[in-house]
């Protein structure tokens, strides 16, 4: 699925009363990575949230394809057409990898058992598919949440420091996914402190440097 141009115009945040970014505007195609850097506190979270229609912006407007997402019709269609995945694994510990991830997909669209199990074998969880996910590692929960990049076919792809806690060789093959979901016409926003060795045509924005 081809991604729409996502346009970002003032967008301006701030958080207890203090501003985090202000009059922020860029814009991104269909096969752009772009990575949001910055020290700690900075607002890659916020933007993130912000980008995702899960926390509202204090001024400006965020457009996918020819609508703000804002408006009924162009948030209906960013809802259905973007997918983030937080900081925080978001697996329910008292489901199997399995179960968690039939039920994250059937809130977009109901992927199959062979699908999941494929997407886990993809993230190295055979044999862990049926195991509930209170018993694997920091790392094992963020593959679960990951597999999700495997099994839906969303073309925008938000991602709030997806490697944390993976391996050299997870972040590896991550990468290579990011790059191949890209070249097919997806659109990639992440943040995360690695550098991203196998992306080499990556954007950047540095929120240190948008205030
Ligand atoms: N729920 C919240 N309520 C109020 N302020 C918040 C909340 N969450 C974060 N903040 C504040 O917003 C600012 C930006 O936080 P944010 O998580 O967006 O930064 P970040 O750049 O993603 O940081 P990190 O690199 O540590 O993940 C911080 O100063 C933080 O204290």
């Amino acid at each position: 699925m081809q991604a729409q141009s996502i346009t970002v115009h003032n967008l301006t945040c701030e958080r207890d009363e203090r501003l985090l970014f202000s009059g922020m505007d860029f814009a991104l195609q269909s096969g752009d990575i772009l990575q949001v850097i910055g020290p700690n506190g900075t607002g890659k979270t916020s933007l993130l949230r912000i980008l995702a229609g899960l926390m509202p912006a204090l001024e400006g407007d965020v457009r996918y394809g020819d609508a703000s997402v804002y408006t009924p019709t162009g948030r209906e269609r960013w809802q259905r057409e973007r997918l983030f995945i937080g900081h925080e694994p978001a697996v329910k510990a008292s489901l199997t990898p399995e179960e968690n991830l039939a039920w994250l997909c059937a809130l977009n669209t109901p992927v199959s058992r062979e699908a999941i199990w494929q997407a886990l074998e993809n993230l190295g969880l055979r044999g862990f598919e049926d195991v509930p996910c209170h018993q694997l590692s920091a790392g094992q929960k963020r593959r679960v949440a990951l597999a999700r990049l495997y099994l839906q076919a969303h073309p925008v792809w938000i991602l709030d420091e997806p490697f944390t806690a993976i391996d050299r060789d997870g972040v590896a093959s991550l990468e290579r996914h990011v790059l191949a979901h890209a070249e097919a016409g997806g659109c990639v926003i992440l943040t995360t402190h690695h550098s991203l060795e196998h992306l080499p045509q990556v954007r950047q924005l540095d929120l240190q440097r948008v205030t």
